[in-house]
């Protein structure tokens, strides 16, 4: 078997030394795999990308136990800019784009060390993956809409050439025929670039779109996972992620009660 590019073993994470937002989290990551991290508010999703990419440091949290490895190299608790050298880039939820920068700007802002030729190199592989951009390099982030704006984003990542893409909340706010768009751009990013992905999304019907393989979280754990296939078919998923309710109407909790019950116990 080969080792995966990214894997989290374990890991707890504790923000402000009191509050446990993520427990005994274990997924991994193969190359040029595209895997969702699925699951409701608050579940802990966001919580596990940042202690992936290195931000839980801005909000006083740490991963306590466990540890993440990528490429061989353990990466819990390092500073973001360390990750990211490694070939690891956060596109997030918040924040994406510099809103007093043109698109030409945003996209050479994460790598202003690279010679000009580097640059442009880069650019160009970024606008054949996002001819809009191209046509949009003049104009300033703050009036890109925000199908533009999660291009962009996701342009200035891999601008820093990733082995491994973090996505916050692809399809968030967004309508759903630019969310297909999104979804087949970043999977000819992978099948010709041969980039990793690994995609955080409340929104099951999209994730499961793309995703090789997803995890659900829940209160904090992974309490399912599985390729697209078996997620699709899962009876909890298609009920609870996926909206298409069965002939009988049972409540959430009484439904998921039993199953897991089932689940972990039976
Ligand atoms: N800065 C913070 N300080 C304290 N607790 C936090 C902080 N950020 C998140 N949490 C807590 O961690 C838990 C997991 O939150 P997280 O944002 O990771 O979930 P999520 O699955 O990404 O949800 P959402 O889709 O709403 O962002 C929640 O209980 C949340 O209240």
């Amino acid at each position: 078997m080969t080792t995966p590019l990214l894997q989290v073993d374990k890991i707890e994470v504790v923000y402000k030394r009191v509050i446990t937002a993520v427990q005994g989290v274990t997924l991994s990551v193969s190359d040029r795999q595209i895997v969702a991290l699925l699951g409701t508010n608050g579940a802990g999703k966001t919580t596990t990308l940042r202690a992936i990419s290195g931000f839980l440091g801005i909000d006083d949290a740490r991963v306590t136990e466990g540890g993440i490895g990528f490429m061989g190299v353990r990466l819990e608790n390092r500073p973001p800019h360390e990750i990211a050298k490694r070939g690891l880039v956060l596109v997030p939820e918040r924040d994406k784009v510099f809103p007093n920068l043109t698109v030409a700007e945003n996209l050479i802002a994460p790598v202003p060390r690279a010679g000009a030729t580097e640059q442009r190199r880069q650019e160009e592989i970024v606008f054949h993956f996002f001819p809009r951009l191209a046509e949009l390099r003049q104009r300033i982030g703050g009036l890109l809409s925000g199908g533009e704006r999660q291009m962009l984003a996701i342009a200035a990542a891999l601008m820093c050439r990733p082995r491994l893409l973090l996505i916050d909340e692809l399809s968030l706010g967004l309508a759903p025929v630019v969310v297909g768009d999104l979804t087949r751009r970043l999977t000819a990013i992978r099948d010709e670039l041969g980039i990793a992905i690994l995609l955080v999304e409340q929104s099951a019907a999209t994730a499961l779109e793309i995703a090789d393989y997803a995890y659900v979280m829940e209160n904090g754990r992974v309490v399912l996972d599985g390729d697209r296939a078996r997620l699709k078919g899962h009876q909890d998923v298609q009920e609870f992620y996926l909206g298409q309710t069965g002939s009988a109407r049972r409540s959430y909790r009484d439904v998921k009660q039993y199953r897991r019950s089932r689940r972990w116990y039976g």
